[in-house]
């Protein structure tokens, strides 16, 4: 298992391979490839709903900006990932989809009734795709089946978000422009979906310090581990810390960016205590510099998963 060439878990594997790599891929890249995950043609109609939607003028995107419940449109400058102290402008824009939404808190695009509901049909896809991941991971972790799934009730809040992404074409940039700063995921598992020959995603090797290429390929998404994990884990399990880099400039091709993402988080009530699993008994968490930045906090209490989300997006975003 390596950065340079991230693991590959095809669901139609049997269940001790998938439940064995699984293992392997959360404690050393904390990033996987997934196939045969069923969403390749949701996926695509979505890519084309986003890139309905990124076309329209600003004003007709800004109807509906985002909230301080973390849904909405999320023009360019407004959430800013880096967690370093190099301030850069993520060149970005986004559409969240919080979880309970509703048909009038979207753009008329989007809320069409067809549209709509494929949008709820692809975030229960999303949604349910998660959870089957995260039975696996308690087979690795030899804890209950459902000790991850019970903690991600679908009629318990949580900061789930869908997450339409556009990264505008470049003619040019300074050293200084950044696509989406370097950061860890909140929450406990991302589903990103990369748009084909669309490159620019890039993960960390927090050992080494070496930045690897995430590219895309059609028939697979990827997978991370969010910091809901690295504390549950005592940091067996890394958040790891990704990015998305400006595009190698070439007049003769497009650069423009779109992607997916689901951010799947654990329920707001829930602890961020280790998993009574024996395989981090006797771990002691070791927390090097990017786990102090983005998982200590003043005091010693114990957060909810909830407030370590609330935590981290008010130092990213600006209303
Ligand atoms: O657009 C991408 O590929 C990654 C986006 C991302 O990492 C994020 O929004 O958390
Ligand atoms: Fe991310």
């Amino acid at each position: 298992m390596s950065f340079s060439s991230l693991p590959i878990i095809d669901l139609k594997d049997d269940e001790s391979t998938i439940v064995k790599l699984m293992l392997n891929a959360c404690s050393t890249t904390g990033f996987f490839y997934l196939r045969n995950h069923g969403l390749l043609d949701a996926q695509q109609r979505m890519f084309t709903l986003a890139k309905e939607f990124f076309r329209l003028p600003l004003n007709v995107k800004e109807e509906h900006l985002i909230t301080k419940d973390n849904h909405g449109y999320v023009r360019r400058g407004q959430e800013n990932l880096t967690t370093s102290t190099a301030k850069l402008i993520d060149e970005k824009e986004a559409f969240n989809i919080a979880k309970y939404f509703q048909s009038d808190q979207l753009p008329t695009i989007f809320a069409q009734p067809d549209n709509y509901q494929f949008i709820l049909q692809f975030q229960q896809d999303c949604y349910a795709l998660c959870m089957a991941l995260l039975t696996y991971l308690a087979q690795s972790f030899q804890v209950d089946s459902d000790y991850f799934t019970s903690r991600h009730k679908w009629e318990e809040k949580s900061a789930d978000t869908l997450r339409l992404l556009h990264y505008p074409a470049v003619q040019n940039y300074s050293d200084a422009s950044i696509r989406a700063g370097e950061h860890s995921d909140y929450g406990s598992i991302t589903l990103l979906f990369q748009h084909l020959n669309q490159s620019g995603l890039e993960v960390l090797d927090r050992s080494t310090n070496t930045w690897y290429p995430v590219e895309p390929y059609n028939d697979m998404l990827v997978v991370n581990f969010g910091d809901a994990f690295e504390y549950w884990s005592k940091g067996f399990i890394k958040s790891t810390v990704h990015r998305v880099a400006m595009p190698i400039l070439d007049t003769a091709k497009e650069n423009e960016r779109f992607s997916i993402a689901y951010f799947c988080h654990p329920n707001d009530s829930t602890l961020l205590t280790p998993v009574p699993s024996k395989l981090i008994l006797n771990r002691t968490f070791e927390k090097d510099a990017h786990a102090k930045l983005a998982l200590d906090h003043e005091n010693e209490e114990t957060l909810t998963a909830g407030e370590h989300f609330q935590r981290r997006i008010n130092k990213t975003y600006t209303y």
